[in-house]
């Protein structure tokens, strides 16, 4: 498999105190039984930016956004060692609640997956479940998250209605205001787009692009004019290594490294 030289991998981190990191990984890896999916990633992500994680198939994109937040605790056979420092926090340390924590580090999925509930209820459901019970404070959430993703004006008149009804592209968006109800500080998309047609995905990152004044966004996308258009760093990954990481500009045009242009330029996928 290992096609490219993986002992000179070369991950910067940030050292300028300007960089504020909401996010890092140290020696991360991850096990499905005997067999280490990712192999040692060490990363930062910068906080109110969006960084994409980009790379072939089975390279171990989703199996390391999903440690992010503990999503592989879910999947027997995983393994996870290493830090995922989040604050003070070692998100990967047996003491952490889960499910709080998963309050401050929110998760978007591929495919829209909606409750059967109303437009409102969707996102009311998890507040009501968190101890926000009062009307008007649940209206002024709903309100306030559909804005922020780009929804409220096509939805505001009727909220009421099954969140099934609306279109790929809308439900989406839905599950992003759902997933900000909970006022994360990160959010996780696994190629949040790539079930959409071209209007809905333009409209989807457009809705990211805005996120960033107020989260940190880390996205894994198959699509490289994606992230090319929406990131500002970019991480390329290759069986299971974080290959290269930097400004998602000098990715794009100046990779350091060979297997980074290849990929880049559709050698492989
Ligand atoms: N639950 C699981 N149990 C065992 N192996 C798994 C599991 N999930 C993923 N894998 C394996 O881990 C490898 C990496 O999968 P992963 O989904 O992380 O890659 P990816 O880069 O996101 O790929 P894609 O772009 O195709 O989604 C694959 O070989 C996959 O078969």
């Amino acid at each position: 498999m290992q096609k490219y030289d993986v002992t000179k991998t070369a991950i910067k981190t940030f050292s300028q105190p300007e960089h504020e990191i909401a996010l890092q990984t140290n020696d991360l890896h991850v096990y499905y039984g005997d067999h280490e999916q990712i192999k040692g990633v060490a990363l930062q992500f910068e906080r109110y930016k969006i960084s994409a994680i980009i790379g072939p198939s089975g390279s171990g994109k989703s199996t390391y956004l999903r440690a992010l937040n503990r999503m592989n605790d879910e999947i027997q056979s995983a393994k996870v060692t290493g830090s995922i420092m989040y604050r003070d926090l070692d998100v990967n340390s047996p003491q952490v609640d889960v499910y709080e924590m998963r309050k401050h580090i929110g998760m978007v999925f591929q495919r829209p997956n909606p409750f059967a509930k109303s437009i409102y209820d969707n996102i009311a459901f998890a507040l009501r479940r968190h101890g926000t019970k009062k009307k008007a404070a649940l209206d002024e959430i709903v309100e306030k998250t559909l804005q922020q993703a780009g929804l409220w004006k096509e939805v505001k008149d009727s909220l009421s209605k099954s969140a099934l009804a609306l279109s790929g592209g809308q439900q989406q968006r839905l599950c992003i205001a759902r997933a900000l109800a909970l006022k994360p500080d990160i959010l996780l998309l696994d190629e949040p787009a790539s079930a959409l047609d071209p209007i809905s995905t333009s409209v989807v990152e457009d809705t990211l692009t805005q996120l960033k004044k107020d989260y940190t966004l880390i996205v894994v996308t198959h699509n490289m004019q994606q992230a090319a258009r929406i990131s500002d760093y970019t991480a390329f990954f290759y069986d299971g290594y974080a290959l290269e990481y930097g400004a998602t500009n000098q990715i794009f045009t100046q990779p350091e490294l060979k297997a980074t242009n290849d990929y880049i330029s559709g050698h492989f996928g």
